[in-house]
């Protein structure tokens, strides 16, 4: 793989740039529905990328610990993958866009259960209950050690988060009974419930991300430890799905502007992939109505067009 394309002076001035460029934009909110998130201070901006070999370049928040929330529908998807294959992923999970909000009960229905992407919050407790594991401690464990292999490090989960989560969860338990009655979830409701909202609680930092990001961009091996964490045979099917929902709503808006895999949480968490290249990260928690960082948005459009970064260029 050829690998440092990017030129890394000029990444640091971009990413400095980018930082400038959204800092000033003050608008959205913090997710308020999980009370946890609504305390995070709104004002802390970040900026990382980390290459394919390992240079980490980062501005601001980048050591600040958030809940990683949706982005890590994107891990879970490729231990599970990695376990089940890419087949059985797109066969009961699916591979497209819902076109409507990440925890629409309306999608499901639409579609007799099948939630189409595990990037939204049907898929992604389906993606959970298709991790094979001999009990749920088992399973929670493969998922903290997957994260953790992704991230070169130690994550654990922010208990405040979790605790505020798991009292206010009842939307996305109701999504899983209802999977479970379609035949679409295939573990127990109750447990995938719990697995799902404890993988959102875990922390991260934005340097976290961009090195998790990094190991999928460096075909699967982590930039940092040199370990292999995923075979690269699933690169290709996780960026698709990435590009496909990876911002809800905005997904097409993001490969419009940005051109590159992304993935949005509501800790205000987001990352991109140039694969075989970099990876880049943000996180500043005033999310837009879709639940997608804003400032984030603004500052990864910034970095991709002052490096022409699309895929699609
Ligand atoms: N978009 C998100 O980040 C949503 C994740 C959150 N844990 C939820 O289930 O609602």
């Amino acid at each position: 793989m050829q690998k440092n394309i990017i030129d890394t002076k000029k990444l640091e001035t971009v990413l400095k740039q980018a930082y400038s460029a959204a800092e000033s934009d003050q608008s959205g909110a913090n997710a308020s529905y999980i009370p946890a998130l609504a305390k995070v201070p709104s004002n802390l901006f970040g900026l990382t990328a980390v290459t394919s070999d390992g240079t980490v370049i980062e501005t601001g928040d980048t050591s600040y610990p958030f809940a990683i929330e949706s982005i890590s529908k994107v891990f879970s998807m490729a231990l599970v993958m990695e376990a089940v294959g890419a087949q059985e992923m797109l066969k009961k999970v699916g591979a497209d866009p819902t076109g409507l909000p990440f925890n629409s009960v309306m999608a499901l229905e639409l579609h007799r259960g099948k939630p189409l992407s595990p990037l939204v919050n049907a898929g992604a407790m389906a993606t959970v209950s298709l991790l094979p594991a001999a009990n749920s401690d088992e399973k929670w464990q493969k998922i903290l050690d997957g994260y953790s292999q992704f991230a070169g490090h130690t994550l654990e989960v922010m208990n405040a988060v979790y605790t505020s989560e798991a009292a206010t969860n009842s939307h996305n338990k109701g999504i899983a009974w209802l999977m479970s009655s379609y035949g679409t979830l295939y573990d127990d409701p109750d447990i995938t419930c719990d697995i799902y909202t404890r993988q959102c609680s875990i922390a991260i930092t934005c340097k976290n991300l961009a090195v998790m990001g990094a190991t999928l961009a460096n075909g699967g091996v982590n930039p940092i430890t040199e370990k292999a964490v995923i075979n690269p045979e699933f690169l290709p099917h996780i960026f698709a799905e990435m590009t496909m929902e990876g911002l809800y709503g905005a997904s097409g808006d993001f490969a419009y502007t940005v051109g590159l895999p992304g993935k949005s949480g509501v800790g205000g968490g987001l990352l991109a992939v140039v694969p075989g290249q970099l990876a880049l990260s943000a996180f500043s928690p005033r999310l837009d109505p879709i639940g997608n960082s804003v400032r984030g948005q603004k500052a990864l459009r910034f970095i991709s067009d002052a490096l022409d970064l699309s895929l699609y260029r």
